[in-house]
């Protein structure tokens, strides 16, 4: 049969990673296929040390790749908003299929993105757009398609849960862990988008669209990062049998769909709270299936190019076939549109550190507000000031609350003569 012939725009960790898995495991990749796919052409402003190109042309412009009238498959590996949507774009008007790893552009531009590929009949493959070589959107997409997914949970960034993890285990500095993530090539070129939540609430997006058949709607998702997360909080965390990660969770509810990226705080018996440096983990309920777990490495070049070049063969193997044969870009035929919930009307839990004046009757003042406000207290502790400071702690957790009555209650207890600075929230899922 025909090979297949593939041009990668982009040669950093992903494209180097793609590059150099497709060329050592050609054999098994073209038995898999059923066909040889070899690479065209590579499209890259920098060379990459870890890669050697050998005989394969490689060009400073994508429109050198994109104009190839050889190649099939276009894969874009450059990140970001701007070149990577013009090779997309104009990879699939000149008929091509294209594999992509970039859920920025996926989440905020997807919808015109597989309308265009619609209408030129390819496909837009995007599996290592979320939690990088854990096969995720196939997963939720084929594997678990006859179930009403019910919700999902996450840690779909690798960088914040390395950096978490280091925290906690080494007691290393929040800036030193992000600077070793950012040369182990796991962070985004702004590493921004990885502590303040917004490549997860990309990710989460890009799964609630396809685990509920809704459309990516990036701008209502509840975000929130881990750059305020403080040792101390991760040590009562682990006092009090818990553990915080960085997850996205949706989840179908009566009143709509509620979608959010926040740190979490998660018992440790729960296996997901034990998932640590750059692995991932998804849980997915579906209504057949039950509770489902996936777990893998979530960034870096291997594991990252393991997805990208499955999607290589599985558009290899339907090459011939009409566009019809392929799995909808969203999983549905019918996208619906269902309100996400305010965050103001998620229930959750919480955990809550008060740092309080260190004297009698406080405890009781802020269990009176908490009462007041119809929000039960689960477990309540009061640390006494460490050796040298003034400020004693209240911590305590809550059962389930609407995040409103919730915002309501730490205004009150906020304005309490006896409370010394802002209070500390951490929602709690149980993931049961
Ligand atoms: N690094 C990781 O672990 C993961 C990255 N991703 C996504 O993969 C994509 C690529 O990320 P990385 O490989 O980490 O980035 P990178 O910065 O290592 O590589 C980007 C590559 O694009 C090339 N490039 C930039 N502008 C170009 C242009 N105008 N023309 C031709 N080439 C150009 C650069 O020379 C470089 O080779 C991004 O969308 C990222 O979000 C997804 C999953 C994991
Ligand atoms: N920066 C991302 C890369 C993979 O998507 C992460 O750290 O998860
Ligand atoms: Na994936």
């Amino acid at each position: 049969m025909k090979p297949v012939k593939v041009g990668i725009c982009g040669l950093g960790t992903v494209g180097g990673g793609t590059f150099n898995v497709l060329t050592r495991n050609a054999q098994d990749i073209a038995r898999r296929a059923g066909r040889d796919i070899i690479i065209a052409q590579v499209a890259t402003r920098h060379p990459n040390p870890a890669v050697d190109t050998g005989n394969v042309a490689v060009t400073t412009d994508v429109n050198d790749v994109i104009n190839n009238p050889d190649i099939d498959i276009v894969v874009e590996l450059i990140g970001g908003y701007t070149i990577a949507k013009d090779v997309v774009l104009g990879a699939i008007a000149n008929g091509k299929h294209v594999v992509t790893a970039n859920k920025a552009l996926i989440a905020v531009h997807g919808k015109e993105i597989f309308a265009a590929a619609e209408a030129k009949g390819v496909s837009v493959m995007y599996e290592a757009a979320v939690a990088g070589g854990i096969p995720i959107i196939k997963a939720i997409r084929e594997g678990l398609a006859a179930n009403r997914i019910n919700w999902l949970a996450g840690i779909i960034n690798g960088t914040g849960n390395f950096i978490l993890t280091e925290m906690r285990d080494k007691g290393r500095d929040f800036a030193d862990v992000l600077a070793e993530a950012q040369a182990l090539g796991y962070a985004e070129a702004d590493p921004t988008f990885d502590v303040e939540g917004i490549d997860a609430a990309h990710k989460l997006t890009i799964l609630s669209s396809i685990a509920y058949g809704i459309p990516l709607q990036f701008e209502r998702c509840y975000t929130e990062g881990i750059s305020r997360i403080t040792p101390e909080d991760v040590e009562f965390a682990t006092e009090l049998g818990y553990r915080i990660k960085h997850l996205g969770v949706s989840r179908r509810t009566d009143k709509g769909i509620d979608l959010r990226v926040h740190p979490t705080m998660i018992p440790v018996a729960r296996p997901i709270a034990t998932v640590d440096g750059v692995l991932n983990a998804v849980m997915v309920n579906g209504d057949a299936v039950g509770n489902t777990l996936y777990v893998g490495a979530g960034a870096g070049a291997g594991p990252t190019a393991s997805a990208v070049v499955a999607d290589i063969i599985d558009l290899a193997r339907l090459i011939d076939a009409p566009a019809q044969a392929s799995v909808n870009h969203l999983a549905f035929n019918d996208i619906q549109d269902e309100q996400v919930l305010p965050m103001d009307e998620v229930e959750t839990r919480y955990y809550l550190r008060i740092p309080v004046e260190d004297r009698t009757g406080v405890l009781a003042g802020v269990a009176t507000i908490l009462s007041e406000k119809g929000i039960n207290i689960e477990a309540i502790i009061q640390k006494e000031p460490k050796a040298g400071e003034s400020l004693a702690q209240i911590i305590l957790l809550t059962h389930t609350v609407v995040e409103k009555q919730m915002n309501a209650a730490i205004a009150a207890i906020e304005a309490l003569p006896s409370t010394v600075g802002n209070i500390t929230r951490i929602r709690v899922e149980h993931l049961n």
